[in-house]
């Protein structure tokens, strides 16, 4: 969530001789089945996200059960459903996005990592009882993300005296505190009586994530997601190809940790949240639930191991600061985002 780009680069110039403007070019992200952990889907992995930063994966073929995800939406509108004044007391302020303060986002509500079951910080009262039922999502999307980092490292081809396809998921292995959030989002819909104003009713302001890997889930037909890529990009949230009887892929990003630790090699691609045509018209709300994955605290960010980014020969992000002397940890890594964002100091 940094690199918060001003909206006034993003309002478009009015013509006088106005012709029918195209309709913006849906992102043609790759879906793919993550059943196998073996080189054709590795390969497809790190093909995407070096070229997209986004991509599909098929929820069916994952640890993930789709009853759960089901369920994870209806205990998040319940909480969104609560009292103003009771959703403030555990949720995040709003500026989640870069002090970007919009009317259409409600609350965003964060879980950082749980301790046998248990919340580090004050559960709602609409949550309350299912403490440890979250707490049993926050485990299986971060298994999902260990099974992703396998394969992104087999597609880096990281050699295998360092730790070949377990290289990633060795530093992410949940031995100490870390930076992972599971956080739940709600936008709501516009009053017809408000009015809409394209370029300030942004759901979510222009940002990367600052992770390893962000895992997206979304609602059938509660579109709105964009991403940067020759301009905004609709992404949907049943892809081309994917029936919309059958539950929303899981969207997943790499996150500018991941894209430091790769000299960029995997980009870490800005999206934004804005409200779809559908919405406008007295569509739905949208609520989508975040997994963003993050190192252990004391990782450090050496140049990872790979064959595939030694051929490339760029020397950039994490190779340039191991060739300075000056590697940082995950948890240094994440407090310069947070920095960058927010002006605190470092
Ligand atoms: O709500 C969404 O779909 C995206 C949210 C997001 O990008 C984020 O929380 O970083
Ligand atoms: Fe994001």
């Amino acid at each position: 969530m940094v690199k918060n780009l001003s909206a006034s680069k993003e309002s478009s110039h009015s013509c006088a001789m106005a012709t029918e403007a195209a309709p913006p070019q849906t992102a043609q992200i790759p879906v793919i089945n993550v059943s196998k952990i073996d080189a054709s889907t590795a390969d497809k992995l790190v093909d995407a996200a070096a070229t997209f930063g986004f991509v599909f994966i098929e929820l069916e073929t994952t640890n993930i059960d789709y009853n759960d995800v089901q369920r994870m939406f209806e205990l998040s509108k319940k909480f969104f459903a609560s009292p103003r004044s009771e959703k403030a007391k555990c949720a995040i302020s709003e500026n989640v996005f870069g002090n970007q303060i919009s009317r259409l986002r409600d609350l965003a509500l964060n879980f950082g990592e749980f301790a046998d079951g248990k919340a580090q910080q004050p559960m709602p009262d609409a949550l309350a009882a299912d403490e440890s039922y979250l707490s049993g999502f926050f485990d299986s999307c971060h298994g999902l993300c260990v099974r992703l980092l396998q394969l992104f490292a087999m597609g880096l081809k990281i050699d295998e005296d360092a730790g070949g396809k377990d290289w990633f998921s060795a530093r992410h292995n949940r031995s100490g505190p870390s930076g992972s959030i599971l956080r739940l989002l709600h936008y709501p819909i516009i009053p017809a009586e408000a009015g809409y104003v394209p370029e300030k009713d942004i759901r979510a302001g222009a940002h990367s994530d600052y992770g390893s890997i962000t895992l997206l889930f979304q609602r059938p037909a509660q579109e709105g997601l964009e991403i940067l890529s020759k301009g905004w990009q609709p992404v949907p949230v049943h892809p081309d190809g994917v029936d919309a009887a059958r539950p929303p892929p899981i969207l997943v990003n790499i996150g500018d940790l991941l894209s430091y630790w790769t000299g960029g090699y995997l980009k870490s691609t800005v999206h934004r949240v804005v409200v779809p045509p559908s919405a406008k018209i007295g569509g739905e709300d949208r609520y989508s639930m975040a997994f963003f994955c993050h190192p252990v605290d004391t990782a450090v960010l050496v140049p990872v191991p790979s064959a595939l980014l030694r051929e490339r020969g760029k020397k950039r992000g994490a190779m340039d600061a191991e060739a300075e002397g000056k590697a940082i940890t995950a948890a240094e890594h994440l407090k310069g985002r947070l920095a960058a964002t927010y002006g605190w100091k470092k």
